[in-house]
């Protein structure tokens, strides 16, 4: 089940940070009322047949949130915490993000509640046709596009392709975050993550700072927060700590990335990597470092070890890692959350090229795509700063998050309205 985080559940939890920033837009409260709710939601049963014989049920979910700016786009997760509640709250974000970095598309977000580790690889196979068949009506190229999140990736992209493709016909841009010799754009695979740097790039450089200065914890070191660990490195950044489902490590002098993918590679966990210092449970979010990456799950920083968190820098990698009750004392305290809805939007960022690649059968070199998403990720990122800047008083700042959800929340509006939406 999604976790109740400081009393809220990961929806109300996002509804929350929505309402906040309403407050700054001249919205209407029915306009409020759509907006806070979903479009659409299914629940799938998606049967599963296992090695040894035996048979087992989870539950899928695909949430629309909202479709006024185009067709409903986000990832899906395979996770046990992935109920319907936390589908709703991804959903939601989405809407947010993809308005924020002016894409052409709405919000969605998919979900098997499943442990994927607990698979084997045709088990995965089979559940993820059966779950893509089973919310393919609501599917489509021009309807709602899928993409990988927590526990799938380029391979699970895949399969889905050829599950759409043999119901409807082959179409590629049907799912993004493809393998690239299935028609997946070069750059998707570290695009989250580079994303992550560019932006707080633009932060350091406000601050009048230097990379070379600055030492960062990444906890999560999946597709993400490898990425935004290897791309803050080619940056100057001092990478210390990294962490995963299986622990943590730390070596102060900075983390060497070659040997803790090495020893990921042969041990499945970066746990245990030769020549570093071993993190107990949540002890890397609350070292002494500069930047704090949290590139795992959502609810991680909470009000019991908020007052604990040292750094002065969080980029939010992952979706929500950060709840309201904790988010308000960081702002209090002056320091500078660079919010998930702008720091991970590098990823559907480099979707919608890919989308558009498809569309138009035409590939672009890596070049293009790291230029096109590093322009994009800054105009995002000045937009929100110069949003807050005009906005904050001498009482009060309010923040990049509340400046990011009100620059979303009037993009949506705009468009609902410019249709006749009500
Ligand atoms: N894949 C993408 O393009 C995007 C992902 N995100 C968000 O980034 C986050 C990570 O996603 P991915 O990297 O794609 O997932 P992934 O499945 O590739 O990696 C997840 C990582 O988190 C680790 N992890 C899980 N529980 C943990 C715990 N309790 N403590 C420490 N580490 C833990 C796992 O061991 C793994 O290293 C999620 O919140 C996701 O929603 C956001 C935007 C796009
Ligand atoms: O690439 C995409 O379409 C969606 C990525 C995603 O799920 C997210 O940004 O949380």
């Amino acid at each position: 089940m999604a976790e109740v985080q400081d009393g809220m559940t990961p929806f109300e939890a996002v509804t929350h940070f929505f309402h906040q920033a309403a407050d700054e837009t001249g919205i209407s409260d029915t306009t409020r009322d759509i907006l806070s709710g979903t479009y659409r939601e299914i629940r799938v049963q998606v049967p599963i047949a296992r090695a040894d014989g035996s048979k087992e049920v989870v539950y899928g979910y695909r949430v629309q949130h909202n479709g006024a700016r185009g067709p409903y786009k986000g990832g899906v997760r395979y996770h046990p915490h992935a109920d319907i509640d936390e589908v709703r709250a991804l959903a939601s974000l989405m809407t947010w993000k993809t308005a924020i970095l002016d894409l052409p598309f709405g919000g969605a977000k998919g979900g098997v509640q499943v442990d994927p580790g607990g698979l084997n690889r045709p088990e995965l196979q089979a559940l993820t046709r059966r779950y893509m068949s089973q919310v393919s009506y609501i599917m489509g190229t021009h309807r709602d596009i899928m993409a990988p999140d927590m526990g799938t990736g380029a391979q699970t992209m895949a399969w889905m392709m050829d599950a759409w493709g043999q119901k409807y016909g082959h179409d590629p841009a049907i799912v993004t975050g493809k393998p690239v010799e299935l028609g997946g754009s070069v750059g998707r695979d570290a695009a989250t993550g580079r994303g992550c740097i560019v932006v707080l790039d633009e932060a350091v450089k406000d601050a009048g700072r230097h990379p070379e200065d600055l030492t960062v914890a990444v906890q999560g070191y999946g597709n993400v927060g490898s990425w935004a660990a290897r791309c803050a490195v080619e940056q100057g950044y001092r990478v210390v700590a990294v962490s995963d489902v299986g622990g943590g490590i730390r070596d102060p002098r900075g983390l060497d990335l070659d040997a803790v993918d090495a020893h990921l590679e042969e041990a499945g966990t970066v746990a245990g990597c030769p020549d570093t210092e071993a993190l107990e449970g949540g002890e890397l979010l609350t070292l002494d470092v500069d930047v704090l990456i949290p590139a795992a799950l959502g609810g991680v920083i909470t009000k019991d070890n908020v007052d604990d968190v040292r750094a002065d820098l969080i980029v939010e990698a992952a979706n929500h890692p950060v709840t309201p009750a904790a988010d308000e004392v960081l702002h209090d305290r002056g320091v500078t959350v660079l919010p998930d809805v702008l720091a991970n939007a590098g990823g559907v960022t480099v979707s919608y090229f890919e989308w558009t690649q498809n569309i138009q059968m035409f590939h672009w070199d890596l070049d293009r795509v790291n230029g096109e998403l590093r322009k994009r990720m800054r105009r995002a990122y000045e937009t929100l700063r110069d949003y807050a800047a005009a906005r904050d008083g001498e009482e009060a700042r309010i923040g990049l998050r509340r400046a990011a959800f009100a620059v979303g929340v009037e993009r949506v509006a705009r468009a609902a309205d410019l249709r006749g939406y009500l």
